[in-house]
Parts: structure tokens; sequence; C-alpha cells
């Protein structure tokens, strides 16, 4: 994969958002602003709270359709869910239970760590605030950060994401990879828009804001969804610095319809913009050729290890947006993604795992294993 063109500027996707494409139509706000405009005072007042035409009506049974099919209510395990499951693993091996084989893949190889965070280091609850990973989950990355370089790729905010795992041996790629703090990395050659930083001990490390031109843009809308989506009881919304987040999980499950079409009558709005679906979480991000599998070439790269055979990336998640980076490590060969799941579903990944607890346990065998190398070397 040639991503060196993209760095300095990934290229504005010329796709139509997700949103738009299957509503087929054009939005009622037709305003399109230009990228960093100054924020639009009371645009707000132009999206009523009720629907008001068909256009609202196809809106709102789209967006609810989505919303539903992306966050499938919890249900008790039967008999044949567990066979399901049984037989799913079949396709992606748990890679506990075949901790052995999977072990044998990294013979000789020099791991790479790249770890999603909700729904992997700490698992998924009501109130994103509270999203906390507990002590031995934060010895147990930080045992595995001294034997290997690793990374903590989130779609919260860098800032957030540290906040809660509070290690600073890692690296953090925050905004579903549109923050990175890495380790330094020349740009004179490939012409990046690298900002040198210094963190907390004085290590020298590199910033990458791949979309840091749609700031603006993004604090005004949050701005917007923040003022127009505040009559629904149980919404929130989380600015994520170059994505925003909407939660619906706390939202009478009436009144998502409502969330959704609220949100995707702003976003129709901007053309820069586009909404993706998460669990139980409307994102709006910048429609930029930018996710977190580019930012794992990214941050090989910068460590230098991008080109080298005998490097294996290893690349834990549970979230759709992690199906991008578990793409290109299958896509090129070279490394392993890893889907934390409780219930069978397609993925890039080749292993999987049931839950945080069992990632936790993941680490702590992977890292004896290594330090076992080590030993016998
Ligand atoms: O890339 P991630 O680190 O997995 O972040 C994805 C989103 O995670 C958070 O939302 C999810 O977890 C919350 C806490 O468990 C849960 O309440 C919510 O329903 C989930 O969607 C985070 O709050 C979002 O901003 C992230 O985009």
């Amino acid at each position: 994969m040639d991503l060196k063109s993209n760095h300095s500027s990934p290229v504005l996707a010329d796709t139509a958002p997700l949103n738009k494409s299957r509503l087929g139509l054009r939005s009622s706000l037709q305003t399109r602003p230009a990228p960093s405009p100054a924020l639009t005072s009371g645009l707000h007042l132009m999206v009523p709270r009720k629907k008001t035409g068909v256009l609202d009506d196809v809106r709102y049974s789209v967006c609810l359709d989505a919303m539903k099919s992306s966050s499938p209510p919890p249900k008790l395990i039967t008999i044949s869910d567990d066979i399901a499951y049984q037989t799913w693993m079949m396709k992606y091996p748990s890679a506990l239970l075949s901790f052995e084989q999977f072990a044998s893949f990294t013979e000789g190889k020099r791991i790479t760590l790249f770890l999603d965070y909700d729904g992997t280091l700490s698992p998924i609850v009501d109130n994103p605030d509270c999203a906390f990973m507990t002590d031995p989950m934060r010895a147990s990355v930080r045992m595995a950060a001294k034997c290997f370089p690793t990374a903590i790729i989130s779609g919260r905010s860098r800032d957030k994401v540290f906040e809660f795992v509070q290690l600073t041996e890692l690296y953090y790629a925050g905004s579903h990879g549109m923050d990175i703090i890495g380790p330094v990395r020349d740009s004179s050659e490939d012409g990046l828009d690298l900002i040198r930083s210094n963190d907390k001990q004085d290590k020298e490390e590199s910033l990458f804001q791949p979309a840091s031109r749609f700031l603006k843009m993004i604090e005004e809308v949050s701005v917007l969804l923040v003022e127009t989506t505040k009559g629904i009881a149980g919404v929130k919304v989380e600015s994520n610095k170059f994505c925003v987040s909407v939660h619906y999980r706390n939202v009478d499950v009436d009144e998502w319809g409502e969330v959704g079409s609220l949100v995707s009558r702003i976003v129709e709005n901007y053309s820069h913009l586009r909404l993706t679906h998460g669990r139980k979480v409307l994102e709006v991000r910048p429609v930029i050729d930018w996710d977190k599998g580019k930012a794992v070439t990214f941050i090989l790269e910068s460590l230098g290890l991008d080109k080298c055979d005998d490097v294996l990336p290893i690349y834990i998640g549970d979230d759709r947006t992690d199906e991008d980076a578990f793409k290109i490590l299958r896509e090129d060969k070279r490394g392993c993604g890893i889907i934390v799941s409780s219930a069978p579903k397609e993925s890039n990944a080749y292993y999987s795992l049931r839950d945080p607890s069992e990632v936790m346990e993941f680490l702590k065998l992977l890292v004896a294993h290594c330090d076992r190398q080590e030993v016998t070397k």
C-alpha cells in the first residue's frame, strides 16, 4: 500500500456520505459551508424537532434501521447461540484457546502491538465518561509495552483516552487515528505536516493531525448537535476533537429515529462531513482518506518497521472502525487482527477474544511467551 502521497494531505473522498446516498435525496438545508467556516449563528433554528414532510419520514426510517442494525438489543444466550459461537470460532479461533498456534506465528518476529480502547481494554458501559480500565488491565498493557512497541488507537479524543490509560510508555492515536502522537519521524523526505513535541518525561515525539483543517468545522457541528438534541432525554454529545459522537444508548428506543434524523439533517448540510454508525453511537467525522488502518501503517513507518519481514503487527479491537486496521494487516499479509466479540460477526481479523477480560489474559500470555523466548536465546 502506498500511503506516502496521502500523508501530508489525505485526499478528500469523492463519495457521498452514507446517509445522503442511502436516502437518494438532496438535503432540505442546501447551504453547504466551506471548510473551516465561522459559526453559522442560528443554523440550529433551521432544524425543527418534529418531522415536517416526506423527506423527513424517509430520513427517519433510514436512520432508525441503520441504528437498530448497528445496535442490536442484548439477549439471553441460548444453547443455539452458543453453538453458533463455537461454529464461528472455527473461522476465528480463540487467541487464548489456540495460543500455542498463535505463538508459533510469532517465532523470530518482532511484535508491534495496536490496541483499541472501548470494548477492548474497557468494558462497554452506559456512561461513556465512566469507561475506566481496571488496574490489572493497565498493568498488563504496561508489561506488554515493555516488551513491544505499543499504541492505542481509539475513536476518543487523544487526551480523553490518555486520561483513561495513563501510561506514558505508549503511543496514542485519537479521533479514529486522525490525531497521532508517535515516535519522532524525519518528515523532510516525505513532506509530512509533523509537529515535534516533548512529552511529560521530556521524550521527543511527533504529532500528526491529518484532519487539522476540519477542526473549526467539527467544533461548530459539535455545538449544533448539543443545541439540536438537548430536548431528547438521554442523548450525550461527546466531542472527540476531530470527530463527534452522539450517543443514544440511554435514549428511549422510541426516540432513536428522532435522534438519527436530527443528526443526519445537520450532517447533510456539510459536504465535508459524514455520518457513521457505532455501538449505540452516531459518529460525525471529516470526509478524508484516513482511518485506523492508515494510522497503523503510519505508526509502523514512523518506527521504521513497515518494510521489515521480521515484524509482526498485532491489532486487537472490537469495533467496525477496527476493521480498517484488520483489513490492511490481512491484505498486506503482514500482521494479525484479533476481534473482540461475544457474538459471531464477519471480520477481517484472523483470531478472536470474547471480551476485555480475555484481552488481558491474552496480553499476559503473550508477554510470558516473549519473556521465555528471550531467556532461551
Ligand atoms: O475506538 P474506540 O476506542 O473503541 O472508541 C469508539 C467509541 O467508544 C465510546 O463509545 C462506546 O463505549 C461507551 C463506553 O463503554 C458506550 O457508552 C458507547 O455506547 C459506545 O459506543 C466513545 O464514547 C466514543 O466516543 C468512541 O467513538
